[in-house]
Formats: structure tokens, sequence, C-alpha cells
């Protein structure tokens, strides 16, 4: 058996992962996935960074940044993901209904937004609703809040955007910025931050790793000897954590993520069960116990609205991927077999 080194609990390593190894990985080293390129991985293990070339079968569209995998070191070759424990991805290939992983073993999704005009409910709760179907943690993260006169304002609006919502409000640029953060940012912790451009997620990247997170350009060999400029994923934290930094997290689209939606409108999806048809749309039907609450004013309308709104978004873009798939599956695909090599540019 592979025993959990001290070197792989600062990995992010837990119970989780160690249970999933078999007296057949003995001979194999524990890793965790830094970068995910086309036909190669970057992979962090307890005594440094190695890349990794995939076996057949494996492609780096069921790899992502944050993964825990098993490898050959001396073959350099990565041998078996293991099981995820979150897993935040996006439904954008409507083509063929494949997931596009954006990042695995998250604990804290920090969900960003400044206290200004970038403010947006509902693009929050499109976040929330991602997040709480991943199995993370949402955060809210008001940056700005020296800009404005009134940051407590702002933060009672976030609040009421779910049950029990954890927010901050702070000043990114403060020296004491990363004290807010310490509570989800410890060993054995991974983060990410989602949010428009010009929030102050690099600014608060940069706090929260010592400014490592800003070296985005390396130097990278990719397989072929060529030299592309690409930005390491997994940034230690100086907490001790992992945050995980990639362009996926910036524009996400919803799918098949109904039980997040339910999640992040706890007070709506709660009620809908007692009213009196199973697929009420909780507009005029008779016994909606949820335009009940909203006539006695227990219900935010514009919540209502909202829920509505990401409801039949994702049962729309849900039922394009199940159409995508079963076309896929019923050309009996090898498409990833048949695909061509790439071509050398
Ligand atoms: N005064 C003040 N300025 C801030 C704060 N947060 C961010 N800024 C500034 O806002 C600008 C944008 O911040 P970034 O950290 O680059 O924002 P970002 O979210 O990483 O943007 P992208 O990289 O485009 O996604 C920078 O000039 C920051 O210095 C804050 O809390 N207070
Ligand atoms: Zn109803």
């Amino acid at each position: 058996m592979v025993t959990a080194l001290t070197g792989l609990d600062a990995l992010g390593w837990h119970a989780f992962q160690q249970r999933q190894l078999g007296p057949d990985d003995t001979d194999l080293t524990p890793a965790r996935i830094a970068n995910v390129h086309r036909d190669r991985v970057v992979a962090l293990t307890a005594d440094g960074s190695i890349d990794l070339t995939l076996d057949p079968g494996l492609t780096t569209a069921v790899v992502a940044v944050g993964d825990f995998v098993l490898c050959a070191p001396a073959q350099y070759r990565l041998i078996r993901v293991l099981d995820r424990q979150t897993e935040l991805s996006r439904g954008t290939e409507y083509h063929t209904g494949d997931k596009q992983l954006i990042a695995a073993n998250l604990d804290t999704l920090f969900i960003t937004t400044s206290c200004n005009a970038d403010f947006n409910p509902a693009r929050l709760e499109r976040y929330l609703a991602l997040a709480h179907d991943a199995g993370v943690r949402p955060v809210i993260v008001l940056t700005k809040a020296d800009q404005t006169d009134d940051p407590a304002g702002f933060a009672d609006q976030a609040r009421a955007l779910g049950r029990d919502l954890a927010v901050l409000a702070v000043n990114a640029k403060a020296a004491d910025l990363p004290a807010h953060f310490a509570p989800w940012c410890g060993q054995g912790q991974t983060i990410a931050f989602a949010g428009t451009s010009g929030v102050g997620k690099t600014t608060i990247a940069n706090a929260l790793t010592g400014g490592n997170a800003a070296t985005r350009d390396i130097r990278d060999d990719d397989a072929r000897g060529r030299h592309t400029t690409t930005g390491r994923s997994l940034h230690r934290m100086l907490a001790g954590g992992w945050l995980i930094d990639t362009p996926g997290m910036r524009g996400l689209g919803l799918a098949e993520v109904g039980f997040g939606i339910d999640a992040t409108f706890p007070e709506i999806s709660d009620l809908a069960a007692q009213c009196k048809f199973r697929d009420c749309a909780h507009e005029r039907e008779p016994g909606c116990a949820v335009q009940a609450a909203v006539a006695a004013g227990a219900i935010d309308p514009d919540r209502l609205a909202r829920f509505k709104k990401l409801k039949s978004e994702n049962t729309q873009a849900t039922e394009a991927i199940a159409l995508a798939r079963d076309k896929v599956r019923k050309q009996g695909r090898t498409a990833k077999g048949s695909k061509k090599p790439r071509q050398k540019s």
C-alpha cells in the first residue's frame, strides 16, 4: 500500500483518495494535476513536478486541474484518475454532449463581484447553482468595499441570495486581505475564484499566493519540443492550501444542474414540494404553494422570476445535450479513435 506521506497531505490528499488505493497500486505514485495540455498533463507529486503522457483510453478530456491520479513516474505515464470529491464542469460541448471539466476536488468557490454596477444577483445565482451542483462550498466575495459608502448594503443583498451563505466584503488591495480568507485556505484546502473581468480575482489570488499567480506566462516545452506559453493552473497558497486558476472559470453556461438550482433557491424548492401538481410551473396553477408564499410576502418575486429563468435555461440545455449524446451513441461513435491526428502547424 502507498502510505499517505506528509508531502501528499500537503497536496490536499485526504482519506477519500487513500481509500481508493488497492493492493495492485503499490508501485504507483500519487500525484495531483497542475496543468492539462492536449496530449499530456503536468502533475505534482510529493517530490516535485512531473510531465505525464496519457495511456490509450485516457484523454485530457477526462482529466482536470486538481485531479488526483496514480502514475508511473519512471515511464512518465498517467495510469489512473481517482474518483473526484467534487467536479466543476460546464456543458458547452452541445454537439457531442461531452462535459467540459473545469476543476476537480475544489473545496470552496469564491464567487467574486464588486460593490458597484458589477453586482448582479442573477449572475451570482448562476454561479451559486454551479457550485452547489458540483458539491463545492460557495463564498460570495464583494471587492472594492473601499470604493462605496455602503459595503454593508451590498453584503446584505448578497446574503439574501442563499441560506447561511458566507459573504466577505473586502478591499482586495488591503494588507490584511489574507486574514479574511484564512478559514478556507489552510493546508489540504483547494479553492478557486469565479467572476467577471476586473472584479479583483487576480489581485486576491496574488495576495493569497504571494504573487505566484501573476506569473501566468511561463515557458513550457510541449511534447513535440516546441515552446508554448502557458500558465500553471494550480498554485500553492501561503496559508498551505491550493488555488486553481483556469481560464474556464470565467464564463460558465448552465446545463444539467437542476439539483444546484434547487439548492440555490431553497426557499422556493422546499415549498415547490407542497404544490398540488408535481409539475407545477408556479404560474397560476391552483394549489401552488410558491405563489401563495409570494402573495404572503414570504418569497421575493424577483427571486422566483430568476429561479424560473435558470430552470428553463437548464432544461433546454440539458435536453440539447441529451439529444447530442443520443445521436453520438446511435452513430456508434469511435470519435476519439477516428479523429484525425492533430496536424503539426
Ligand atoms: N480600490 C480597489 N481596487 C481594486 C479592488 N479589487 C480590485 N481592484 C482593482 O481593480 C482592477 C482589476 O483587478 P484584477 O485583480 O485584475 O481583476 P480580475 O478579476 O483578475 O480581472 P481579469 O483578470 O480580467 O479576470 C485592478 O486595477 C485592481 O487593482 C478593491 O477591492 N479595491
Ligand atoms: Zn407551484
